[in-house]
């Protein structure tokens, strides 16, 4: 079956006189898959989901989604394109407007994309999905600790019922007390939903844990790509080698890979 999403000797910069931030870049994702993206800061994981989603254009090389170029489906179907492809940004106190009521952020997608207005039943189920209660919808973000505020962010993302889920460090900007519990929340409604995950982290442990597959960056380049445990067992560039030990420090646990669900 033809993966999901496909990208072929894909290049990016931000300018014309600038550097290369990717590089020749081939990957496939495979539809129900969950993707990590590691690598350090500056790798171009963000750039390579910003592409991926369709928040960035495609310049050099090609992106397909479901068999049909991003270019194309943005500039022919923009709506459906993001219908499928949704993200949740590392910092979602700067996703969500402060002076909106979470009612009407949580909202905005179904508005804007399905063009319909979502009813209070169906917005309690999404924030009841992420671990929310009904009484959220009447408040605004500055009511919510920074995880409240993360799953409000999914549930904003998963309210179009997308297919594939970018999600760009979706912890780091939390108290490491709660991170664990958004990334429990992202493995469960991953399998509950049947998402394809795609999550980038600098954090080869968080990734090794709930991806199946891993992607390893550096310099804009893929050093290493493949399934999880293969690439933790027997890294085949240095790079990651050095990443896998340095995440072995803070208890890299190889073995509790998340199936496909
Ligand atoms: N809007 C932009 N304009 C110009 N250069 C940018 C822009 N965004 C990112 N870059 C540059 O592109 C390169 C890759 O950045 P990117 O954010 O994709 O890396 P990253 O691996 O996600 O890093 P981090 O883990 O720090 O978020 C970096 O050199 C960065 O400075």
């Amino acid at each position: 079956m033809a993966p999901l999403v496909d990208v072929r000797d894909l290049s990016f910069r931000y300018g014309h006189k600038q550097n290369w931030v990717l590089r020749s870049l081939n990957l496939s994702i495979e539809r129900g898959s969950a993707v990590g993206v590691v690598g350090e800061s500056g790798s171009g994981k963000s750039t390579l989901v910003r592409l991926l989603c369709g928040l960035l254009p495609v310049g050099s090389g090609s992106v397909t989604y479901d068999g049909r170029a991003v270019t194309d489906w943005l500039s022919k179907d923009p709506r459906q394109f993001r219908l499928h492809n949704q993200m949740v940004f590392q910092s979602p106190a700067a996703s969500l407007d402060p002076r909106m009521r979470i009612r009407r952020s949580v909202a905005e997608p179904v508005r804007a994309l399905e063009r319909r207005k979502i009813g209070d039943d169906e917005l309690e189920s999404w924030l009841s999905m992420v671990g929310l209660g009904p009484e959220a919808l009447n408040r605004y973000p500055h009511q919510f600790s920074g995880g409240q505020l993360q799953r409000v962010a999914i549930a904003r993302a998963l309210s179009v019922s997308p297919t594939v889920l970018y999600a760009d460090e979706p912890t780091s900007a939390l108290d490491v007390s709660v991170q664990a519990q958004v990334l429990n929340l992202l493995m469960d409604l991953r399998a509950r939903l049947g998402l394809t995950l795609v999550i980038v982290s600098h954090d080869l442990a968080v990734v090794s844990r709930m991806c199946e597959h891993i992607l390893v960056m550096r310099n804009g380049e893929i050093v290493e790509s493949g399934p999880t445990v293969d690439v933790l067992h027997s890294p085949s560039s240095a790079y990651t080698n050095a990443l896998t030990k340095a995440a072995s420090a803070v208890s890299l646990r190889p073995g509790n890979v998340t199936s496909a669900g």
